[in-house]
């Protein structure tokens, strides 16, 4: 499915149906994380804890939601946000307040040294840092982010898509998030077909985010 079809998804299931974007982005989030748990417990790499990295759109939204549902899956996790948490709009911002509120540990990354530190070595990381809202290549810290995240010898899972990949083309950019699994919201992108993307997806699992068949139908999606 292309980026902007799956946008439109989101928009009409908001705009259309009246469904609200806190609850697509739960469905996303719960989604994702169950699917995090299944892979950290059935390989050997599968470490707790988890280091959530967190963006400045909806895709760090889906992150915050993550967090806090696999805390209830009995895993120990720890979230860094590349922006002030109070640069956060809609959804995201909602979440973000949930998760802070709950006592969760989030951590404001200013530097790149602020990544080193933080990131262990042998937890699962897991890439909330951009999704389809993404242009281009991830600049700054997002970079230097998705860099140090590569060097880690843990799990690496990306959210809606590794954060660098053209979700179009497949084409990765310099940098850009490899992952062991994607999980990816209500159909495959379409560049992941692409033999470019392979490396940088992992396995592929696609999660749906409870928008009514209906909607679906009319964009082909099975
Ligand atoms: N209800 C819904 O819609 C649902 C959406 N869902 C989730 O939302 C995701 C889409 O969210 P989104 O539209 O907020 O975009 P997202 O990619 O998170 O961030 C955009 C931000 O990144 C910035 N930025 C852009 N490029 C950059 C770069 N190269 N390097 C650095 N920064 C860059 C950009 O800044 P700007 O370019 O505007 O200055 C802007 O601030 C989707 O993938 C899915 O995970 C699910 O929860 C299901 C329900
Ligand atoms: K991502």
């Amino acid at each position: 499915m292309k980026r902007e079809d799956v946008r439109r998804v989101d928009q009409i299931a908001i705009e259309e149906y009246g469904m609200l974007g806190l609850v697509l982005m739960e469905n996303a989030g719960r989604g994702a994380a169950e699917r995090i748990a299944a892979l950290c417990h059935e390989s050997p790499r599968g470490a707790n804890p988890v280091c959530i990295l967190c963006g400045p759109g909806n895709n760090g939204g889906d992150g915050y939601v993550i967090a806090r549902h696999l805390e209830l899956l009995g895993f120990s996790v720890h979230i860094l946000s590349l922006v002030p948490l109070d640069r956060l709009t809609g959804d995201a911002s909602a979440n973000a307040s949930i998760a802070a509120r709950a006592g969760l540990t989030i951590q404001i990354a200013k530097s790149d040294e602020d990544l080193d530190r933080w990131i262990a070595d042998d937890e699962t990381v897991v890439d909330c840092l951009l999704g389809t809202g993404a242009t281009g290549a991830p600049r700054g810290l997002y970079g230097d982010a998705v860099t140090q995240a590569n060097k880690r010898r843990g799990l690496r899972v990306a959210i809606d898509l590794p954060t660098g990949l053209d979700c179009d083309t497949g084409a990765p950019a310099e940098v850009t998030f490899r992952a062991d699994l994607t999980v990816t919201f209500v159909a495959e992108k379409e560049g992941f077909s692409k033999p470019a993307a392979k490396p940088w997806l992992g396995t592929v699992q696609v999660v749906g985010i409870g928008v009514p068949q209906a909607l679906l139908n009319d964009f082909k999606v099975a």
